[in-house]
C-alpha cells in the first residue's frame, strides 16, 4: 500500500489554519474534494478497493427514492467507518434542556408577544453543546414534521467529542464569537454576520476561538433548506449561490482514545465512545454537505416607488412544506440597506400574519423598535399575534413626515425564523430572568391620531380625546 500522506495535517487548536480555509462554492451542486490526490475513486461510487485502502460509506439526507431534483447524499471516503464504536448510551446527567417533540408536558403556548433580553454568558465551562437549549418550536422529529429554535451561549471548545443531530438540519446564526467547526467534510470558520447548516446527520465539533460566544439555532425536521425562488425578480439577486461556500476535504488519523460521539436522537442526547476521530474523512463528493454563507453578500430588493414590501422579499433560505409557498421554516435578513419609497410609512406596518415569526439581532438595531430588542436578544410572536413598530418608531416616522428623502439604514442586521406551525414555548425560556416583562408597553403609548377631518387639511380634533 502507498504510504499514507496526512495533508493540511494541523491540528483542531492551530487557529491560523482555521482562518485561512479554502472552501467550494455554490449551492447544493456536485462537490467533490481530496485531501490527498487520488483519494477520490473514479467511475464508480463503492469500489471493492477503494484507493489507499479507504472505506466507502453514504450518508443519505433524502430517502433513497427522493425525486432527483431534491435527492442529497454524498459518499465520504474514510480511514475507519463511522460505525465502529460502542453502543450508544444515555447522556449522564440527562441534558435536560433540547426539545424534540412540543406537547403539553414540555412546553406551553401563549398568544402573548414575546421579548427577551441578550442572555449573560454562562460562568462555568459551557461547550457548544452543554450550551444548547430549546426556546420553541412545534411537530416531532419522530414524525419529520416541525421545527425548534434553539440558543446558545458558550465560553470553551468542544473537547475531544463531536455532536451528530440525528433530528434535523441546524442552521445557526452566531451573534459574539466566531465557530472553528470542524466537519467529517472538512472545516469552516464562521463569524458573526454568517451562517452555518449542518445538516442532519453530519458529524461537527465547535471550537471557540474568541471565548465567550452565543447564537442562535434553528432546526429543521423532515425537510432541508433550499434558494427561494425568484418568481419575476428573474434569474439574479438575494442570496447569490456561488456565495455559499462548502469545506474541502481535511481528516486526521491516528487514535484518539475515549473519543465520545454525542448523538441528538428525538431530542435525548446519547454518548457512544471509539478510539478515533470522526473527522477521518480523506475524501468526499456529493451534493450533501455543510456549508456557509456570509449574510453582507446578500442584494436585497425592495420598493422603489411606494409601500412596504413583505418581509419575504429578503429570504435567504427556505426550508419547504409539501403546500407550495408555505414553509416550514424561512429565514428572512432586515441588512443595511436604502429606504426610498415616496409618502409611505416606511418601518414594518402593523400587522397580523398566520405565521409566527422569531426574530434575533445580530447587530446593531431594528428598524421597528427604538428600544428594547438588543444584539443577543430574541422575540416571538406567534400565529395572529399583532405586533408592529414601537410607540417612538412610530412617532419619530409620522414627524418626519413625507419629505423623508432617500435614507440608508446602516449598523444593522436583524433575522426572522418565520414558521406556519404554531410554536410551543419551553418552560425555561417563559421562566428565564431574562424575559422582558413590559415588552406590551412599548406599544402601549400609541396614540389616536383619528381626525374627523382629513389630516392633511390640518385637523387638529382627536376623537376620542387621548391627548
Ligand atoms: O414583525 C417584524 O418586525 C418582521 C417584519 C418586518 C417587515 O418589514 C414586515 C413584516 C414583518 O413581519
Ligand atoms: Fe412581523
Amino acid at each position: 500500500m502507498m504510504e499514507m500522506k496526512k495533508q493540511q495535517s494541523v491540528s483542531k487548536s492551530d487557529g491560523g489554519e482555521f482562518s485561512h480555509l479554502g472552501y467550494q462554492s455554490g449551492f447544493g451542486n456536485s462537490f467533490s474534494s481530496e485531501a490527498i490526490d487520488g483519494a477520490l475513486p473514479r467511475g464508480q461510487n463503492s469500489p471493492l478497493f477503494c484507493p489507499y485502502g479507504l472505506y466507502a460509506e453514504q450518508i443519505s439526507g433524502t430517502s433513497f427514492t427522493s425525486p432527483r431534483f431534491s435527492n442529497q447524499r454524498s459518499w465520504l471516503y474514510r480511514i475507519k467507518p463511522s460505525v465502529t464504536h460502542e453502543p450508544f448510551k444515555p447522556l449522564v446527567p440527562d441534558h435536560g434542556k433540547l426539545v424534540s417533540e412540543f406537547n403539553k408536558s414540555n412546553s406551553s403556548t401563549t398568544p402573548t408577544q414575546l421579548r427577551w433580553k441578550p442572555v449573560d454568558f454562562p460562568e462555568s465551562p459551557t461547550d457548544f453543546i452543554d450550551g444548547l437549549y430549546t426556546v420553541c418550536g412545534a411537530g416531532s422529529s419522530f414524525l419529520r414534521q416541525g421545527f425548534a429554535i434553539h440558543m446558545y451561549t458558550a465560553n470553551k471548545s468542544m473537547d475531544n467529542c463531536a455532536f451528530c443531530n440525528a433530528d434535523g438540519d441546524f442552521l445557526v446564526v452566531p451573534q459574539k464569537g466566531r465557530l472553528w467547526i470542524t466537519t467529517e467534510c472538512g472545516r469552516l470558520q464562521v463569524s458573526p454576520g454568517e451562517i452555518v447548516v449542518l445538516p442532519q446527520g453530519f458529524r461537527f465539533s465547535v471550537s471557540l476561538p474568541d471565548g465567550p460566544s452565543r447564537g442562535y439555532v434553528a432546526e429543521v425536521f423532515g425537510s432541508h433548506f433550499q434558494l427561494p425562488d425568484l418568481g419575476p425578480i428573474g434569474a439574479n439577486g438575494l442570496a447569490a449561490p456561488r456565495d455559499f461556500l462548502v469545506p474541502t476535504a481535511w481528516f486526521e488519523e491516528g487514535s484518539h482514545p475515549g473519543f465520545t460521539i454525542v448523538q441528538k436522537f428525538g431530542g435525548e442526547l446519547f454518548t457512544a465512545r471509539q478510539d478515533f476521530s470522526p473527522f477521518n474523512v480523506v475524501a468526499w463528493h456529493g451534493n450533501y454537505a455543510p456549508y456557509k454563507y456570509d449574510l453582507s453578500k446578500f442584494c436585497p430588493y425592495n420598493t422603489v416607488l411606494i409601500d412596504h414590501s413583505d418581509p419575504s422579499i429578503n429570504t435567504v433560505l427556505t426550508a419547504p412544506t409539501d403546500k407550495p409557498g408555505v414553509a416550514l421554516l424561512d429565514f428572512v435578513i432586515f441588512p443595511p440597506r436604502w429606504l426610498v419609497a415616496e409618502h409611505t410609512f416606511r418601518p414594518p406596518y402593523y400587522h397580523r400574519n398566520c405565521m409566527s415569526e422569531f426574530m434575533g439581532l445580530i447587530s446593531g438595531g431594528y428598524e421597528a423598535k427604538a428600544d428594547g430588542f438588543l444584539p443577543g436578544g430574541s422575540s416571538l410572536h406567534s400565529c395572529m399575534t399583532p405586533h408592529g413598530p414601537d410607540t417612538k418608531t412610530y412617532e419619530a416616522t409620522i414627524a418626519r413626515g413625507n419629505e423623508a428623502g432617500p435614507h440608508k439604514i446602516t449598523d444593522t442586521m436583524a433575522f426572522m425564523f418565520e414558521s406556519c406551525l404554531i410554536p410551543r414555548i419551553c418552560p425555561w425560556a417563559l421562566e428565564s430572568p431574562f424575559m422582558d416583562h413590559g415588552y406590551y408597553q412599548c406599544w402601549i403609548g400609541l396614540k389616536s391620531h383619528f381626525c374627523c377631518l382629513d389630516i392633511q387639511n390640518g385637523c387638529n380634533d382627536t376623537v376620542d380625546g387621548d391627548d
